[in-house]
């Protein structure tokens, strides 16, 4: 996840390849109740890692259910019409899709229980719930106030005889996830009759109840509806497990790969974008927007659990067509259309999307705001918005999005930075993506490509013990950049030649420089691995220094690792501290800053992050061996050190840290095109 200020996204220009979406969280919650009251044991797949999820599973191991995690995968043992283990306690955190759903289940499978959860948990209400069943027969207390958690269910002596003659009644009109409950629990009790539920007042959130009937029929379970008023449970009914259940990725996330796939031409002889998670017979409302998509000219094929999408053909599919749609069905992907509307011909209208209105944040105003800021004309009413895109390549503006703490708004925008002009599109405040999707600027990183000229490096050049590593990384760091740190490529290249026996002299240049190439080097959460040795304190003594400084002397050996040291430039950025990044390794580098400082201040500040380290130093050795060290770097006949001649030179002898961070990034910004942007 992306936690910076923002994130710069450069111009981007195709995308291919498979994304796997995170999985629903209210499909999640759902499989694993009914797989707990099923018979068998179900294997569920790709289930959502969140906190919701761990209360239920916790709960459900706790009343006697068998679970296996395995990543992703779950094997859960239902009770199979056992009762429940009980007395249990059991908290269930801030999660409503556990909560109310056990507590339905609970009170029908007898034995006694309490539920509780964390502070926020008890201010929402499950009176609604609680007066259905209490209305059935089931004893029910309050432990804290009347209509809210904590609860007790009071079954000791197994279920009471339940009033199932009269249709049993509940209010649709406050959560509709009071109605889910008493669904998924209430075939427990369906033996010889028919078991009718009546909502009182209009059922709000239709689309969730088809999701509970419609995973209910996965496990054996039929219900019968009138109208969404009155639901049926069939006599007899009985839990069976399905065996094998895929929980479907979000359908609402999936759009944003949807439109990414309907606007940018494949890459790498890849052809277009698959997605795995959620498929055309997806249960989610938000699947509808693939029709939306498909009327705007993007080819979709699918199966179950999975969608590959390509631009339509020139002229076609592409450019995009606008479209008129009423969108009330779709209200959370539709904010996709308003910014695939940038890549259509025409004006584009959304009609119906009232609600956008009162979700995280005004969605009509904010989009409009926002997709006028890129240059589109946007007309938006109480419940629809117009957009034309802008009329000519070069009305395109580079644009900083404000993002409102709306995930939708951060996700939708990143579609932008296909655009036609070659503009970068700055994402304020990219972690609010964590609502329903933490790594999506990754996910979106790991499908789209674009020039490599596109993808901005910062370089930062410099003698030893400068500040460059430390100055290096808390730009990148602030920035969401990669990071290379060059000079590890030469001290691992170093130890490697000695581990092998080669002494570093010119006369084993060639097979250093072979070395060099294959060097099997991985930099994993903050370790240096060389093959199965971490080798991470190893390089930075600094006799390890010295022979660094020694084998990045060798021609061959500087020639060996350029094609490693390349490979860092990827989206959406790098940072790269060494010696000639600026000179040699990135010459069309957009910021080039050399960083020094004078002997003595390097000396001590050496000495002083040896000392910290628990190494035993001296200044004067380490004066003399940096300046030795400085000499033979700036000398040596290949990639001297010096600064390029386009680099901004920095002497950060009188500054913190952080004055020498807050530099570099006043220089970046200087660079960019955002008109009004948010500062790192
Ligand atoms: N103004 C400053 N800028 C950067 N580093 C500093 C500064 N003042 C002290 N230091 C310290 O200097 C030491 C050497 O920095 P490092 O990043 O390892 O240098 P280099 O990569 O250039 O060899 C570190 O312990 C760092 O914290
Ligand atoms: N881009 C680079 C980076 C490092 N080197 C060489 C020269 C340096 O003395 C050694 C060690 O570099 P490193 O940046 O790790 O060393 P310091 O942290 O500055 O002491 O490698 C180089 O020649 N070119």
């Amino acid at each position: 996840m992306y936690s910076t200020a923002f994130i710069d996204l450069p111009p981007l220009q195709a995308a291919a390849g498979e994304v796997h979406l995170p999985g629903s969280k209210s499909i999640s919650n759902r499989v694993l109740l009914l797989a707990a009251l099923s018979n068998g044991t179900t294997t569920v797949h790709d289930l959502l890692a969140s906190d919701d999820t761990r209360v239920m599973l916790d709960g459900l191991r706790q009343i006697g259910c068998t679970v296996d995690e395995a990543g992703s995968t779950v094997h859960i043992t239902g009770l199979g019409g056992r009762a429940p283990q009980s007395p249990a306690k059991l908290f269930m955190g801030n999660a409503g899709t556990a909560m109310r759903p056990l507590t339905a289940a609970l009170a029908l499978l007898g034995g006694e229980f309490e539920l509780s959860g964390v502070p926020r948990m008890h201010e929402r209400p499950i009176g609604d719930l609680v007066d259905a069943l209490r209305q059935l027969g089931c004893q029910i207390d309050y432990l804290g106030n009347d209509g809210y958690p904590p609860l007790r269910i009071a079954h000791a002596n197994g279920v009471p005889a339940l009033a199932l003659a009269e249709p049993i009644r509940v209010r649709g009109d406050v959560s509709s996830q009071f109605l889910t409950a008493l669904l998924m629990a209430l075939p427990l009790a369906a033996g010889t009759q028919n078991i009718v539920i009546d909502v009182v007042g209009e059922l709000i959130s239709k689309p969730y109840i088809a999701i509970t009937l419609q995973l209910l029929a996965r496990f054996g379970i039929v219900v019968e509806h009138q109208n969404w008023q009155r639901f049926t449970i069939a006599a007899g009914s009985r839990y069976q497990s399905p065996g094998t259940i895929h929980v479907e990725a979000d359908a609402s996330s999936a759009s944003y790969f949807i439109a990414l796939g309907a606007i940018t031409s494949s890459a790498g002889g890849q052809s277009g974008i698959k997605i795995q998670g959620v498929g055309l017979d997806s249960i989610q409302g938000d699947i509808r927007f693939v029709d939306a998509a498909r009327a705007m000219g993007a080819v979709v094929t699918g199966g179950p659990n999975w969608l590959h999408i390509q631009r339509g053909e020139p002229g076609q599919g592409w450019p995009l067509k606008a479209i008129d749609l009423d969108c009330n069905h779709i209200p959370d992907a539709a904010m996709t259309l308003a910014v695939m509307a940038l890549y259509a011909e025409g004006t584009t209208t959304l009609r119906n999307i009232a609600s956008w209105r009162v979700k995280e944040t005004d969605r009509i105003a904010a989009m409009a705001n926002e997709l006028r800021k890129l240059g589109a004309t946007v007309e938006e009413g109480a419940d629809f918005i117009r957009v034309t895109p802008p009329a000519q390549v070069q009305d395109w503006k580079a644009a900083s999005i404000h993002t409102y703490d709306d995930h939708r708004v951060a996700m939708c925008f990143s579609l932008a930075a296909f655009n036609p002009a070659g503009l970068p599109v700055r994402i304020e405040d990219p972690k609010c993506v964590a609502k329903t999707f933490p790594d999506y600027f990754e996910a979106l990183f790991s499908v789209a490509s674009t020039a490599t000229g596109h993808i901005p490096v910062i370089c930062i050049d410099g003698p030893t013990a400068s500040g460059k590593g430390t100055v290096a990384a808390a730009v990148a760091q602030r920035l969401g950049y990669r990071f290379l740190d060059s000079g590890a490529m030469y001290r691992i290249t170093a130890l490697a030649a000695l581990r092998a026996g080669l002494a570093i002299t010119p006369e084993h240049e060639a097979r250093i420089a072979a070395l060099a190439q294959t060097l099997p080097v991985r930099f994993e959460g903050g370790r240096v691995w060389l093959g199965s040795d971490d080798v991470t304190e190893a390089i930075r003594t600094e006799e390890a220094g010295m022979n660094a400084s020694r084998v990045s002397a060798l021609p061959a050996v500087r020639g060996a690792l350029v094609d490693l040291q390349h490979s860092f430039q990827r989206l959406p950025g790098l940072v790269a501290d060494g010696r000639d990044m600026g000179t040699v390794i990135f010459p069309d580098a957009p910021l080039k800053v050399y960083l020094t400082a004078s002997a003595a201040c390097r000396a001590e500040r050496r000495y002083k992050q040896l000392i910290s380290k628990g190494f035993s130093a001296s200044i004067a050795d380490l004066r003399a061996d940096l300046e030795a060290r400085d000499a033979r770097d700036s000398t040596r006949s290949v990639a001297p050190l010096k600064p390029a001649q386009d680099a901004l030179v920095l002497d950060n002898s009188d500054l913190t840290i952080e004055q020498a961070v807050e530099k570099v990034l006043a220089w970046w910004q200087e660079r960019q095109p955002f008109a009004g942007s948010a500062q790192g």
